[in-house]
């Protein structure tokens, strides 16, 4: 097991994945890439068992392997399985009970394996991790899981606590990326534990490589944070209305909603609009109403008679507006396509209605037969156009991203030559 050399930071790649011959070729493409611990993560473990340690210990006999247990309890006999399977490190949750810590480290000692505490979850990770280094253990994990992240939770700031605080290594998880590894090693972590951003990647050696290399020279790395809208802006325009779909349980798409034109994308805010068939007023007012990258939604209730066509499609360059959805018809498809602004509607028709200002603007609507309030977020692509809650908008980008992430890896090992089936492992997982 390689010693932690405060000089060289070490990457623990989280192999959070299913299968053990996956895992097993992920991580041959990490360890070229520059990775140095390979952790068996948890899904794994719950998946494959021990036999994944044991295959792991056998295809990498020189490299240290930690497996990420989680333990809750009874540490001795779960330390001893990990330890006996060939993990030089096991990790426990530093929210278990101080008995089942001591159990662990005290059986981690007769096996010749370390103890890792996981402050996942901890209510007063800072005072935990004075506690667990008392009990013993060799390592700390700062971490984030994967739910806490969707929901905005990161260990960098926990991390530069705990590292004034104790004086064993310190480990840091939870969707680290080049530039967060780069700031986490500058802040004194000594272990960066990467698991999507490298095992969920089409490219696992380009990407552990750029982790690699951000944090052997950290100084160079230039971290900048956006705001919370421009960050969820940002992570949107990276995935695709299916993963948007996937991430939201198959929630959230509009029906009977098609893009007017090919080949073009729409995030922006909901500026929502109910109106009676063909009746334009509101739908036009609500131009005034929108501000820069919103997104103009319309209950129209008609598929014949159109409350939006050309001139309003033109009205909303001035305003910035980032598209615009009815769900109804829509008319001047010609003079909208040349404009070029995005437009997804039921339906497109000769005719318009009148602008008699019956409806009202920014109330809750239908639209697609999906619920759209006010600052909702709204994306729309060839595929069609999803509707996320605002309060949710950042979770739901998160989760589409690993989504995405995910699908770019069997991209990957379908373009090597397995079929989707094989990839999916479809025969395995069939609900039984
Ligand atoms: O232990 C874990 C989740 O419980 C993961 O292994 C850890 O969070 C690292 O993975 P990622 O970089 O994707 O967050």
């Amino acid at each position: 097991m390689s010693k932690v050399d405060p000089n060289k930071p070490i990457i623990q790649v989280a192999l959070d994945l299913l299968e053990t011959d996956r895992a097993i070729q992920i991580a041959k493409e990490s360890l070229e890439g520059g990775a140095d611990w390979l952790e068996v993560g948890t899904p794994l473990i719950k998946s494959e068992g021990m036999d994944v340690i044991r295959k792991l210990r056998e295809t990498f006999p020189e490299n240290t392997i930690i497996a990420d247990m989680k333990i809750a309890d009874t540490g001795a006999m779960e330390v001893e399985m990990g330890a006996k399977a060939g993990a030089d490190i096991i990790v426990v949750l530093a929210s278990a009970d101080d008995s089942t810590i001591l159990e662990s480290v005290r059986a981690a000692r007769k096996y010749g394996a370390k103890i890792m505490a996981d402050l996942i979850s901890s209510k007063d990770p800072v005072s935990r991790s004075m506690e667990v280094e008392k009990l013993g253990v060799d390592y700390i994990n700062v971490h984030s899981g994967i739910d806490q992240q969707m929901e905005g939770q990161d260990s960098l700031s926990i991390m530069k606590e705990v590292v004034k605080k104790v004086n064993i290594p310190v480990a840091i998880a939870g969707g680290l990326d080049a530039d967060s590894c780069a700031e986490a090693v500058s802040a004194g972590a000594n272990i960066v534990v990467v698991g999507g951003n490298i095992v969920r990647s089409s490219n696992v050696i380009a990407s552990a490589k750029a982790i690699r290399g951000s944090i052997d020279s950290p100084t160079t790395v230039k971290v900048t944070r956006l705001s919370h809208d421009d960050e969820i802006r940002a992570i949107l325009e990276s995935v695709s209305t299916s993963n948007i779909s996937d991430a939201m349980h198959r929630k959230g798409a509009m029906q009977d909603i098609f893009p007017m034109m090919e080949g073009k994308k729409m995030i922006g805010t909901a500026v929502t609009v109910q109106t009676f068939k063909g009746d334009w007023a509101k739908a036009v007012e609500a131009i005034d109403e929108a501000k820069e990258g919103d997104v103009i939604v319309i209950y129209n209730g008609s598929r014949h008679i159109a409350p939006w066509g050309g001139l309003a499609t033109l009205s909303c360059l001035n305003k910035g507006v980032a598209g615009v959805v009815v769900d109804g018809a829509v008319r001047d498809i010609d003079e909208i396509r040349k404009i070029g602004l995005p437009v997804f509607a039921t339906c497109h028709v000769p005719n318009a209605g009148e602008p008699k200002g019956f409806g009202e603007i920014n109330s809750e609507i239908v639209c697609g037969n999906q619920t759209v309030n006010p600052g909702d977020y709204i994306v729309g692509d060839d595929n069609g156009v999803v509707v996320i809650p605002k309060e949710r908008a950042y979770e739901i980008a998160r989760r589409a991203k690993e989504v995405e992430k995910t699908e770019q890896r069997l991209f990957e090992e379908i373009r090597r030559g397995a079929t989707l089936s094989e990839v999916m492992k479809l025969k395995k997982w069939e609900k039984h």
